[in-house]
């Protein structure tokens, strides 16, 4: 018999909540894969592929991909992952993906940082992001060493096309229309974990506590990859 500890889970909130930040504790703390869809999108993006030229016309206007695109590039990236276990962000955002990634993977758990959408407001216009690795920063909370410059690379630092204050309402409101949706359909699984609060310092602790009693300890003490 194959003994398989894996543990898969899902990451949610709206733009701006905090789910890049909380992803790079959680994948520190319990080494599990970490794969974000807007990253993803985004590296196509940056490598002029025709996709991500086609792409990046809805995430400027904040709206979003159409499912079946990024449903099929998500999968195909979960399905090279392997027999691991895996933190997913930003995936799925309607019912149509989280039914799409049902069909394929059992999800563990769903994070969901419930952040009122007030908060959030002020935080995208100052976030500067490392694009290549996806680290993101903030100019009151958490400041590269260096102002303008990735910590690890010393490369420097860009902000989204799509972090402009009418882009972010635009993107709130396809959250509400869209991705709220999700929340119950994971609720009525009986997998929705939902931690609310607007400081992630705050939050944090409260989501390490809850996925250590989650995470099987063989898990945790070998970094969480394979089975
Ligand atoms: N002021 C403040 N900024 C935060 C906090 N948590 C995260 N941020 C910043 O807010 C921005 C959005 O966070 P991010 O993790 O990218 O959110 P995501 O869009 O949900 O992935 C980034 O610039 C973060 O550095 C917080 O508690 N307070
Ligand atoms: N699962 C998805 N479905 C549709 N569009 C997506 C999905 N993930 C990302 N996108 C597109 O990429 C953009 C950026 O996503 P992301 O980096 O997750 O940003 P944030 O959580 O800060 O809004 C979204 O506004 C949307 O246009």
């Amino acid at each position: 018999m194959v003994v398989r500890n894996l543990f898969r889970a899902v990451i949610m909130g709206p733009p701006g909540s905090g789910k890049g930040t909380v992803s790079s504790r959680i994948t520190e703390s319990f080494g599990l894969q970490h794969l974000s869809s807007g990253d993803v999108l985004r590296a196509h993006i940056k490598a002029k592929s025709e996709l991500g030229l086609l792409m990046k016309s809805c995430i400027d206007q904040g709206q979003l991909v159409p499912d079946d695109v990024i449903s099929r590039l998500i999968l195909a990236s979960l399905r090279d992952m392997g027999q691991s276990s895996w933190l997913l962000d930003g995936f799925p955002r309607t019912v149509v993906q989280a039914e799409s990634l049902d069909s394929v993977f059992t999800v563990d758990t769903v994070i969901n940082l419930d952040v009122p959408f007030e908060t959030i407001k002020e935080r995208l216009t100052s976030r500067w992001v490392h694009l290549s690795s996806g680290r993101v920063y903030n100019i009151d909370f958490n400041p590269p060493r260096i102002p303008g410059l990735d910590d690890v690379t010393g490369e420097p630092l860009t902000q989204r096309d799509d972090d402009t204050p009418v882009t972010v309402s635009r993107r709130l409101k396809a959250y509400e229309n869209q991705t709220q949706p999700v929340l119950e359909y994971y609720r009525s699984k009986g997998v929705l974990a939902t931690f609310s609060g607007t400081e992630t310092n705050k939050i944090w602790p409260h989501v390490l506590t809850f996925l250590t009693k989650k995470i099987p300890q063989s898990q945790q003490a070998r970094g969480g990859g394979g089975a």
